[in-house]
């Protein structure tokens, strides 16, 4: 069985845990996720571990946001780690994004539009208004005209991405929840299967997977979800 495009949030608080996760979820899926957490505590030598002898893809999300420069050097140093996908915030701005798109050749710059754990409310409270879907085009059509090779946004959010940018750009969605399962503090929220039939092309999925009893059974379990959506809409996993 091929395995589903789904990233697993690695967010463990030690490495042991996380590359245990790894090998339980890699049959299954087709990338694991390294964020802030694992990478601070561990640094670059938390990618071997992770990546184990599968040689799974990498997903670094260390969501840069600074001036160009600095950016640029940041991603640079990440470059020999050969991370698949490799955050930055939209937000940083179209010289930033081109900077760490420029600095890693070999690695897809995937832009941060807005955060799935905001609401409505608390996008207006950081100043941010109207619907969050009109900001996310926004940010996603600057991110792309930047070089973006691939954009981060909600899955509420991803069919008006694709139509803003089409079909070329790589669209990454967390904030997805299993039906029932609890949003935690993700706010902006949809279940697997919505999500690849609205168009993301890679689901990332954290703690209903490795919160689960048995999380190599629960990633299985999703990817089967998702390949049976891909045979009702023809849509490709
Ligand atoms: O807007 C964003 C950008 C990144 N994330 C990251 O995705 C995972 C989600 O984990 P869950 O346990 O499934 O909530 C986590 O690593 C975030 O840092 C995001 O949630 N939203």
């Amino acid at each position: 069985m091929r395995p589903a495009p789904i990233a697993v949030a690695l967010d463990a608080p030690d490495l042991e845990t996380a590359a245990h996760w790894a090998s339980l979820v890699t049959p299954h899926v087709t990338t694991v996720k390294v964020g802030l957490e694992l990478y601070l505590r561990y640094g670059p030598d938390v990618i071997a571990s992770v990546r184990g002898a599968s040689g799974v893809r990498v997903f670094l999300d260390l969501k840069l946001h600074d001036i160009p420069n600095t950016v640029a050097g940041a991603a640079r140093a990440v470059a020999r780690l050969k991370p698949a996908i490799l955050t930055v915030h939209a937000a940083g701005g179209p010289a930033m994004i081109r900077a760490a798109v420029e600095a890693v050749p070999n690695t897809q710059i995937a832009a941060v539009t807005l955060l799935t754990s905001l609401s409505e409310a608390d996008l207006e409270r950081v100043g941010i208004d109207g619907p969050s879907e009109d900001a996310v085009r926004r940010l996603s059509a600057l991110a792309v005209a930047a070089g973006a090779q691939a954009l981060v946004c909600s899955p509420r959010e991803v069919a008006a991405v694709r139509a803003e940018v089409g079909p070329g750009i790589t669209l990454i969605t967390p904030g997805v929840r299993p039906a029932g399962a609890a949003s935690q503090d993700q706010a902006r929220v949809a279940t697997p299967e919505q999500a690849l039939a609205d168009g993301a092309d890679l689901l990332v999925i954290g703690r209903p997977i490795t919160g689960s009893a048995d999380p190599g059974a629960t990633a299985a379990g999703i990817a089967a979800a998702l390949r049976r959506v891909s045979a009702a809409t023809g849509h490709q996993v």
